[in-house]
């Protein structure tokens, strides 16, 4: 049991402001301006140099690691933090590349997955200029076309437009069967959904952690590898703090033991204080109880929103088995009806070229939010709320 009252009061919400979009930026827990503000006095202030040893502050990538690893079911030792998760997918790939069967060349991914994950795949197998190809396929294809020729799977298990949800157990397994290495982008899966690493024996996952976890703008991300690959992999970003005795000052690169291998440079302790913090909520709770909360509250809004605003397109899988924690609608026009949502306190996203989106955690929406964005929709869709100058003009991030 989870007393989502009780964790609801742990997050600074504006007054007025409903706030669905915890999916691409999560509130301020309350007690992190305390924590950094402990941190920056009493430990950068006070300790100075002697924080890295003093305060622990080497050992926090591994130490937060260990919190998130419980949240996706992984290994205590077997997750790292540090960088973005652009970084770490570029790094998880280029390790999967390095352990999958020497003659294959084909990276798999689907349309659905985020462009930047595309982007870092793009960039790598030019640096490395081996003769890999990235194939991009629908979502719904990417399981027929797991196949003998297949190096690495990079897939994103949630859709970020349209919140469907890969079965990383059965995908997992069929790529195995092909002797294909899996890699797992858990962006919008950590603190959203239930995913059991260890059990499902994927190779690598990677995610961010200012989403459904709640760490704040520009989060660090973390990277799992599986136990039975971490002290088998050569990571091709070798920075010195994943180097086996950094302090050694060694000139040439020795991977460090397991996971540790994984980090790169100076971790950002700062940033890490306020996940810290985040986390302090997350112990409140365990993801199958979010899990089964967030599928009521993702069904509780498709059904209030579809009842009042027939114009809207729902573009979420309506199993809730096969959808994250958001729910997308398409309308073509999704900006301006956006805008007028957040104008009225509101908040959720747009993603183009016709999806509002709208994500649910547990931890700080209930029935009546839900009920009262969708009261507040029907309005703007209604009145035609939407058809005015101001929100027709798109921001630079929208
Ligand atoms: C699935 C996915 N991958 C990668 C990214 C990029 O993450 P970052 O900006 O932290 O590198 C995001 C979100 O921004 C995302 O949703
Ligand atoms: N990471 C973001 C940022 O730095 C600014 C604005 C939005 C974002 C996002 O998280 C985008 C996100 N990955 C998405 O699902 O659309």
């Amino acid at each position: 049991m989870t007393d989502f009252a009780a964790t609801k009061t742990r997050f600074h919400l504006p007054d007025g402001v409903i706030y669905l979009d915890g999916n691409s930026l999560g509130p301020l827990p309350k007690d992190a301006p305390a924590r950094m503000d402990r941190v920056m006095r009493d430990e950068w202030g006070e300790l100075l140099i002697t924080g890295w040893n003093k305060a622990g502050w080497m050992a926090q990538p591994a130490r937060v690691g260990d919190r998130i690893a419980r949240l996706i079911g992984a290994e205590p030792g077997s997750v790292v933090m540090g960088d973005t998760l652009s970084i770490k997918v570029y790094q998880a790939l280029a390790s999967a590349l390095d352990l999958a069967v020497t003659d294959r060349k084909v990276i798999l991914s689907d349309s659905g997955n985020f462009p930047s994950d595309l982007y870092m795949a793009e960039g790598l197998i030019r640096s490395l200029d081996r003769g890999y190809e990235l194939r991009v396929v629908t979502p719904e294809d990417i399981e027929a076309n797991i196949t003998d020729d297949i190096a690495v799977t990079l897939i994103t298990e949630v859709d970020y437009r349209t919140g469907r949800l890969h079965d990383m157990n059965r995908l997992t397994a069929k790529a195995h069967a092909h002797g294909v290495v899996t890699v797992w982008d858990l962006a919008h899966t950590a603190g959203a959904t239930q995913v059991e690493l260890a059990a499902c024996q994927a190779d690598f996952a990677v995610g961010c952690t200012y989403k459904y976890l709640n760490g704040g703008p520009g989060a660090p991300a973390f990277i799992y590898v599986a136990p039975r690959h971490a002290d088998r992999v050569r990571p091709a970003l070798s920075g010195w703090l994943g180097h086996d005795a950094p302090f050694a000052f060694e000139q040439s690169y020795r991977p460090g033991a397991g996971i540790e291998r994984m980090r790169v440079g100076t971790p950002p302790v700062l940033a890490l204080a306020a996940l810290e913090s985040a986390l302090d909520v997350w112990d409140e709770t365990d993801m199958a109880t979010i899990r089964a909360r967030s599928q009521q509250l993702t069904a509780l809004f498709i059904e209030q929103v579809e009842r009042r605003c027939p114009m809207l397109e729902l573009a979420t899988p309506r199993d809730p088995r096969e959808r994250g924690s958001q729910v997308s609608f398409r309308f073509e026009n999704g900006y301006a009806a956006m805008q007028a949502l957040i104008a009225r306190g509101v908040i959720g996203d747009f993603r183009a070229p016709d999806i509002m989106r709208f994500g649910f955690t547990p931890l700080y929406i209930d029935d009546q939010d839900v009920i009262r964005a969708a009261e507040i929709l029907q309005d703007v869709m209604d009145n035609k709320l939407w058809d005015h100058p101001d929100y027709m003009t798109r921001q630079a991030v929208t």
